[in-house]
């Protein structure tokens, strides 16, 4: 290869990733960016039109109070909203970040329907899906949020197919944002960006686990492909503060196809069977151990887990939806069987195609047959059902003194980093943001880092020294290939490097039979834990050998590492939470109990990269809506 071009970017605010958090950040900080002059800009590993969670489309919006503007659903508060995702996360969130988006959610979804996104309606009333959701014809979601966020900063700021490894630190503080670098995969191209502000928006993270899609499946996983722990990781080597990256989600889905459960469950009232025809769901017995939590209304998601877990650990699996049931119930009520069949082929198809496939493969017709759900292998996110991230400020108003002595300065979704933000799956403790909450989050930062630059007038230096060492370190998989290529006749078996898929199938293999995967159905251990990290470490050495042939093989390797790195996170702190806070998450089956006595409380850590060393420690929750 020959030496890349150095091309170099200078900006006022740096968005990385363009997902929907990332494009409602540009959206925002364009607008209040104006009138002081500033300029933003966009970095996208892909192309922003077809990136992210969203890729596909979605077929609901899961996060809408209903409380505002024109279409009046009366009870959905963000009070409300916010004991319903503490309670789904088994008692602990940050309720004012919660509550930030909650508040604010509304006028998002209304202006996605004003840019031309289709949603179900029933008279002038959008149709609910359940109590926070709405329905959506929503195949082109993104393109149409992608739109918005070009129009808003202009097509010349924004970088696509460049994937970014490092954030870049003020030369005379350490403890500021400078900018970042990354690599085009199209082009022998590095990328420096300076910038005065930093929003992290690169999404959760995938395939840490070995996946249950095996052989022909091979790669189909529930979450984002694109999304590979970046954020996490290139917060934790800046020495930002992370929280609860124990945490995960295993979502119960349409077997091997992935295909959403939501309207199902909500929408169309199916139920789930046993393979003995029974409602399992209503068996309380299995989560009775976990007051009061097993109380709750509605049944915390990791709970409703548990349920189906017990059955197909106990031997009463398959586990069915009872599309066949549900439809003929709602038959039976009026409703239009051509319109429902619609309706359920509508749903696989606006976000899960390849469901719609196997359906069509495997002969079903909902409205005769159930179809098997199954729960997957793991992610890391923190905007879906899941909270791990990256800790965040609040807004001032109503931030708790407690969180707010932690920052060194109070702007809204301001890591601990100074300049450096974090929103949708890399903001942490701050669940249930789903699309619309992940976009107006965005849109809080954007609005913060605008008012960061003009109250502080940040002017970081970028360290040269610096750049040039993170350009070497980039391209080595490429000097490591070309100086030991020849030393065996096949370019994927050679002592002296390895190559990135390779290195994901050890991850993989390592997470799933230590860290509670998909095959120990989700159990695990503090001895387990241990011989996990033990393997890791092993792998991280192993690791400096990685190898890429061309510009693709350099982004997997990149990916690799920033998954290794949030895989140690991930196990460090469940090594540092004593207790099983999430049964249906996963079991630390040495603390098969929830302990709210001592537990009820954030796990944090820090990495200091100098001296390579983790720290974990404990934040208190502190509840606002009682
Ligand atoms: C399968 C699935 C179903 C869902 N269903 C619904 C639903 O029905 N309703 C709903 O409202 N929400 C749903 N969600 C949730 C919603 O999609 C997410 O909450 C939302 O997309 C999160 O926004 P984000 O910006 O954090 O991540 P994303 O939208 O995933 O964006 C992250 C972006 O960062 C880019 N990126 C990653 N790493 C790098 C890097 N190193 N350099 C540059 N760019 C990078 C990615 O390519 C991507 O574009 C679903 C999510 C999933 C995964």
């Amino acid at each position: 290869m020959a030496e890349p071009k150095v091309e170099r970017v200078e900006t006022d605010i740096l968005i990385l990733g363009g997902g929907f958090s990332g494009c409602g950040a540009a959206y925002e900080a364009a607008y209040w960016g104006k009138a002081a002059g500033l300029k933003v800009t966009l970095v996208e590993k892909a192309a922003i039109e077809r990136s992210g969670a969203v890729a596909q489309g979605l077929s609901a919006i899961n996060t809408y109070m209903g409380m505002s503007g024109k279409v009046i659903f009366g009870q959905h508060t963000p009070e409300e909203f916010v004991k319903y995702v503490t309670t789904d996360m088994m008692g602990i969130a940050r309720e004012d970040l919660v509550y930030d988006v909650a508040r604010h959610v509304d006028g998002s979804v209304h202006l996605f329907e004003k840019w031309g996104l289709p949603i179900w309606k029933e008279g002038d009333k959008y149709v609910r899906e359940g109590p926070w959701q709405v329905m959506i014809h929503g195949e082109s979601y993104k393109p149409i949020i992608a739109e918005a966020a070009k129009m808003a900063i202009g097509e010349e700021n924004i970088y696509e197919r460049v994937f970014i490894t490092h954030l870049l630190m003020d030369k005379n503080d350490p403890k500021r944002v400078a900018g970042a670098v990354g690599f085009s995969v199209r082009e022998d191209k590095f990328y420096v960006f300076k910038a005065k502000a930093v929003i992290i928006a690169t999404g959760g993270a995938t395939l840490l686990f070995r996946p249950r899609s095996t052989g022909e499946g091979m790669g189909r996983i529930w979450y984002a492909i694109f999304n590979t722990g970046s954020g996490y990781t290139m917060a934790l080597w800046a020495g930002a503060e992370l929280t609860q990256m124990e945490h995960r989600f295993i979502p119960l889905r349409f077997k091997d196809g992935y295909g959403p459960v939501g309207a199902w469950f909500l929408l169309f009232k199916s139920t789930a069977t046993n393979a003995y025809g029974e409602e399992y769901i209503k068996n309380k017995d299995t989560i009775a151990q976990y007051e009061p939590y097993a109380s709750a209304t509605p049944t915390p998601t990791p709970l409703r887990n548990h349920q189906a877990l017990e059955e197909l650990t106990n031997g009463r699996g398959p586990i069915y939806m009872r599309t066949d049931i549900a439809i003929q119930k709602l038959q039976e009520e009026g409703k239009d069987l051509k319109k429902l069949i619609n309706e359920a082929w509508e749903d696989f198809l606006d976000m899960t195609v390849s469901q719609a496939f196997l359906w069509a493969a495997q002969n079903i017709e909902p409205e005769k047959v159930p179809s098997e759900i199954y729960p997957a292998e793991p992610y890391i996110m923190g905007s879906h059902s899941g909270c791990s991230g990256i800790w965040v400020c609040g807004p001032e108003d109503i931030m708790p003194d407690e969180y707010k002595q932690t920052f060194p300065m109070v702007y809204n979704r301001m890591t601990t980093i100074k300049g450096l933000f974090a929103i949708g799956d890399n903001s942490g403790a701050s669940a249930h943001k789903f699309s619309s909450g992940s976009f107006t989050e965005g849109r809080i930062a954007g609005k913060a880092a605008v008012k960061y630059i003009v109250e502080q007038n940040p002017n970081p230096e970028i360290d040269e020294a610096k750049v040039e060492e993170l350009k070497q370190l980039v391209y080595k998989p490429f000097e490591t290939y070309e100086n030991n290529k020849g030393v065996s006749t096949r370019d994927d078996v050679n002592p002296n490097y390895l190559l990135p898929k390779q290195a994901l199938w050890r991850l993989q293999k390592i997470m799933d039979e230590y860290a509670a995967g998909a095959t120990t159905w989700y159990r695990t251990n503090e001895k387990m834990l241990e011989r996990g990290l033990e393997l890791l470490q092993m792998l991280k050495e192993d690791c400096e050998k990685l190898a890429a042939r061309d510009l693709h093989e350099l982004l997997r390797a990149w990916e690799l590492i920033h998954r290794l790195w949030t895989a140690e996170a991930h196990i460090r702190h469940m090594l540092f939470r004593k207790e099983t806070r999430w049964p249906g998450y996963y079991y630390r089956m040495d603390y098969p109990k929830i302990d709210d006595d001592n537990w009820k409380v954030f796990v944090n850590s820090t990495y200091d990269a100098e001296k390579g060393e983790w720290n974990l420690f404990t934040r208190p929750y502190v509840q606002l809506v009682p």
